[in-house]
């Protein structure tokens, strides 16, 4: 992971020769999109779960472990908010927190992604307490889950947003799982699925926010080289817990 050197390091000089022009922003987007080749949508583990080899506990340890990575999320945009004094920002950054947390106004009513994660573990057979007891974490999952909160409690506002943009790919893995999870695994109540259905338009909404920050903000080649390092300690984290996942459940051969 290259946690350490992206908190720790010293900021990078702004249009620094020696980093050379700057990326168009049609080129740098770009660059970010290449990334998309160390997404965990590649990682064995993954792979093993989309491709119908998993066992009901291999899904089972997913989720549960998943589930610290949802509940982090809206703590990590509140720590983006608490940096932003942008306020056309964090109007629409807000939402996010709403999309996890869920809300209650004027009559309208959204339980949000924690809820339906929830249902998603009572669906693959696991209760709610033993989901929201965390007793299935292995830590190496809550470790590098921890590092992305603390990096977004950290870094500077727009690194923080750069740091999401590993959404930039999740509406396909969640369109993979809708594919072939009914297929290959009829035992799960496709109710349960709810939550990747949701996820699908949230990401590219989310995804057309943050990436249009980050064009605006990284505008030296430096500051580019820069954010495509925070996205990739971000895939870093993702392949970590599947990683550790792996360790702990196994991977089935082909
Ligand atoms: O299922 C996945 O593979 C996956 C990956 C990611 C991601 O790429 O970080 C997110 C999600 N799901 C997701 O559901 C989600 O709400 C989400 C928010 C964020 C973020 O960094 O702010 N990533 C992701």
């Amino acid at each position: 992971m290259h946690a350490d050197r992206i908190q720790d390091s010293p900021r990078p000089a702004t249009g620094s020769e020696k980093a050379g022009p700057a990326w168009s922003r049609e080129e740098f987007e770009a660059k970010l999109r290449e990334r998309g080749r160390s997404y965990h949508i590649h990682h064995p583990f993954n792979v093993m779960l989309n491709s119908g080899r998993a066992t009901p506990e291999q899904i089972r340890g997913w989720v549960a472990n998943r589930f610290y990575y949802q509940i982090a999320i809206p703590i990590k945009d509140a720590a983006v908010l608490s940096n932003c004094p942008d306020q056309q920002v964090r109007r629409g950054w807000v939402q996010r927190i709403l999309d996890h947390d869920g809300f209650e106004l004027g009559g309208i009513k959204d339980e949000g992604g924690v809820e339906a994660w929830l249902r998603l573990a009572e669906a693959v057979g696991l209760t709610r307490e033993e989901v929201r007891d965390l007793r299935h974490v292995v830590p190496a999952v809550r470790f590098a889950v921890d590092a992305y909160v603390n990096f977004a409690r950290r870094a500077p506002w727009q690194e923080a947003v750069c740091s999401s943009l590993t959404e930039l790919f999740a509406p396909e893995i969640h369109k993979q799982r809708l594919a072939t999870w009914p297929e290959h695994y009829a035992w799960i109540e496709p109710a349960g699925l709810g939550y990747f259905r949701n996820r699908v338009s949230q990401a590219r909404r989310d995804v057309e926010q943050g990436l249009a920050i980050t064009l605006d903000h990284f505008d030296t080649r430096a500051l580019q080289e820069r954010a495509l390092e925070i996205l990739q300690f971000k895939l870093d984290i993702l392949w970590a817990m599947n990683d550790a996942m792996a360790t702990r459940y196994g991977v089935n051969g082909a």
